[in-house]
């Protein structure tokens, strides 16, 4: 019987550590909004529902307001997971009693249909709402980079205003950088989303957490490393006895050696690279780090089944 690894080899924080400028500046334009905010939907990935949420966001932005925290891309995760995702996450935090699983690529996601008329319940209960003189209520939609915030309007917009295509998408991250971006989505009463860029902690809690981060794509690939992200991976799959890699991947059986695995794969997808050695003379050798960018892919596509990356939080037994 194989043995795995236990625990993950440290790593430098340093080499998780992203934060652009625009994401400081992006912060403080949404303070300066936060008057004319009613509520505040946090979008966060459903696959690491207890991992790498902005605490900053908590204390700066939506401390006062009603809150409600949406796990997207629940089409990744196992729904039989959901229920105890919620437990878990109510243990840590009161305030998560207003949390919604959606799926931005499905228009008859349940989540999707019950998040308007639950921010409505929580605008015309504040004090805010009661107190205006005008009726127009804006909801600011925040979260980490590459949640899904822009498809999220794209979709109630559509949903709700049939308009489409107001918030521009893509699966780089931190792809909105203007901050503010008003967005009609209801007309009576009339109601705003704010669109806002994807902001990280200034500095990431610890390694795993930047290492999950990355690959749920909230951190450009290049700035942690592919072969790094692909061992985390192979990591993680491993704990959770998740072997589907062996088959996708060309190995001939599972593997706790990410430069086994790569090379292995590298042979199997016909990678290679020609690389000049000191006396001139070229060799060419297997790419490991196409074949790190495959195993990455595949686990982004589903190619590994659905994989819950906080399953040893949430399950923590695991
Ligand atoms: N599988 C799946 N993919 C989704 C879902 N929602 C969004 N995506 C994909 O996730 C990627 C990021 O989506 P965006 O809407 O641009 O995310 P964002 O949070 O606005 O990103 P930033 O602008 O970087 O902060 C895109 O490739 C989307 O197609 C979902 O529910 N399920």
């Amino acid at each position: 019987m194989q043995s795995f690894r236990a625990t993950f080899p440290s790593v430098s924080r340093d080499l998780l550590n992203w934060f652009p400028g625009h994401m400081g500046k992006g912060m403080k334009q949404m303070q300066q909004k936060l008057k004319l905010v009613d509520c505040v939907i946090e979008v966060h990935d459903a696959r690491i529902p207890l991992t790498g949420r902005n605490a900053e966001f908590k204390y700066t932005i939506s401390g006062a307001k009603p809150h409600i925290l949406v796990l997207n891309k629940r089409d990744l995760i196992d729904k039989r997971a959901e229920g105890t995702i919620i437990k878990r996450l109510q243990q840590d935090d009161y305030e998560a009693k207003h949390t919604l699983f959606t799926n931005c690529k499905s228009q008859s996601c349940s989540g999707l249909r019950k998040l308007m008329p639950l921010a409505q319940d929580l605008i015309s209960g504040s004090d805010r709402f009661n107190r205006a003189n005008q009726r127009e209520f804006c909801i600011m939609i925040i979260g980490v980079p590459n949640v899904g915030k822009s498809s999220l309007i794209n979709v109630l917009r559509n949903r709700h205003l049939n308009k489409k295509g107001a918030s521009q998408v893509g699966a780089i991250p931190g792809v909105t950088r203007s901050v503010l971006n008003r967005i009609k989505i209801c007309e009576d009463p009339p109601i705003y989303l704010l669109d806002t860029p994807g902001i990280l902690e200034p500095n990431i809690a610890d390694a795993e957490t930047g290492l999950r981060l990355a690959l749920v794509s909230c951190l450009q690939d290049h700035l942690v490393g592919e072969e790094l992200i692909a061992d985390y991976l192979l990591f993680l799959l491993n704990k959770q006895q998740n072997f589907r890699y062996v088959q996708v991947m060309g190995l001939k059986e599972p593997t706790d050696s990410i430069a086994n695995a790569l090379m292995e794969s590298a042979i199997y997808l016909e990678r290679t690279i020609r690389t000049k050695q000191l006396d001139g003379t070229e060799v060419i050798r297997p790419d490991v780090t196409m074949a790190a960018k495959f195993m990455i892919k595949s686990f982004r596509t589903g190619a590994f089944g659905k994989v819950l990356l906080d399953e040893d939080k949430i399950f923590n037994n695991r």
